[in-house]
């Protein structure tokens, strides 16, 4: 299905701002640059969308990679003066846990399930269909912007890597409106509920729907080191609790690999 000519009106419901380009270098360095130079004419949850991204960015300074016409990148405006400064670092997970039940909800009826690994891909039989990188806009860090590159109508032969997938490598359709959609409302809701109250019922909420959690892991931390253990659960702060032994070793970013 290409970019509907009239737009994304069930994301446009959820959106002060869903903005649309055929193609782009990076959704995410538009929305920043944008947000840097007009900050009151991007409101919270306002969008860039394309399905044509040239130059994606990806977590870990990676690139993130889609042929033409196979795939999503959204950008979304985060206002973080909702969230306690205390809980931003909630933020990420939170779009994360939003893309997987959206992703699961375009699977319903399909068979395949939408899984969060941690901190915030989503994956569906192991393979990655989704990505997601947020961005504290520079000179404005009560500004985040969230993007994400879901892998929609790729073939199996246009997958970038082997752990990546898509809907159409397992044979199943994305309706890219209701998605974003559904993406929009979970991730404003998920949110709203970043705060010192209801932080312990998101907490277990995220970590349920965590398929990091319980599973043995092997993380490349940010010195180049290797950590190898069992991942036990996600900390108030959403950081990743990996035991190794009798030691605890609390991990805020690197690249985790589910071991089994
Ligand atoms: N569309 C996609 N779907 C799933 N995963 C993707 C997609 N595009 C990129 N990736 C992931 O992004 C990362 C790209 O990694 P890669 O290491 O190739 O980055 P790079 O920027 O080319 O550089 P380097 O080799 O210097 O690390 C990988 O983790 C890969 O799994
Ligand atoms: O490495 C990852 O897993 C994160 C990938 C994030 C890709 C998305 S696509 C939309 C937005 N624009 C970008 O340049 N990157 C993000």
């Amino acid at each position: 299905m290409p970019i509907p000519a009239a737009g994304y009106p069930l994301a446009a419901a959820h959106s002060p701002r869903l903005q649309v380009v055929e193609t782009t270098d990076s959704t995410n360095a538009d929305v920043v640059a944008a947000v840097a130079a007009d900050p009151d004419g991007w409101p919270h949850l306002s969008l860039l969308v394309t399905d044509d991204q040239r130059a994606g960015r990806g977590r870990l300074d990676r690139s993130w990679t889609a042929p033409a016409g196979t795939a999503l990148a959204v950008s979304v405006v985060v206002d973080a003066t909702m969230v306690p400064p205390a809980l931003r670092g909630w933020i990420p997970l939170a779009a994360g846990a939003a893309m997987t039940r959206a992703i699961g909800h375009q699977l319903t009826g399909h068979g395949g399930t939408a899984e969060l690994k941690w901190p915030n891909d989503v994956l569906v039989d192991g393979g990655k269909i989704c990505g997601i990188l947020a961005e504290v806009v520079p000179g404005d860090p009560d500004t985040v912007v969230v993007g994400a590159g879901v892998n929609t109508r790729m073939t199996r032969a246009d997958l970038p890597v082997t752990t990546a997938t898509s809907f159409a490598a397992i044979g199943a359709e994305c309706d890219d409106d209701q998605l974003l959609a559904d993406y929009l409302d979970d991730l404003s809701k998920t949110l709203a509920r970043l705060t010192h109250d209801d932080i312990d019922r998101v907490n277990r909420e995220i970590e349920k729907l965590c398929v990091t959690v319980g599973r043995e892991v092997a993380v490349a931390m940010p010195d180049g080191t290797t950590l190898a253990g069992t991942a036990v659960r996600i900390d108030p702060d959403g950081r990743l609790v990996v035991a190794s032994g009798t030691i605890e070793t609390i991990v805020s970013a690197g690249d985790v690999v589910h071991v089994r």
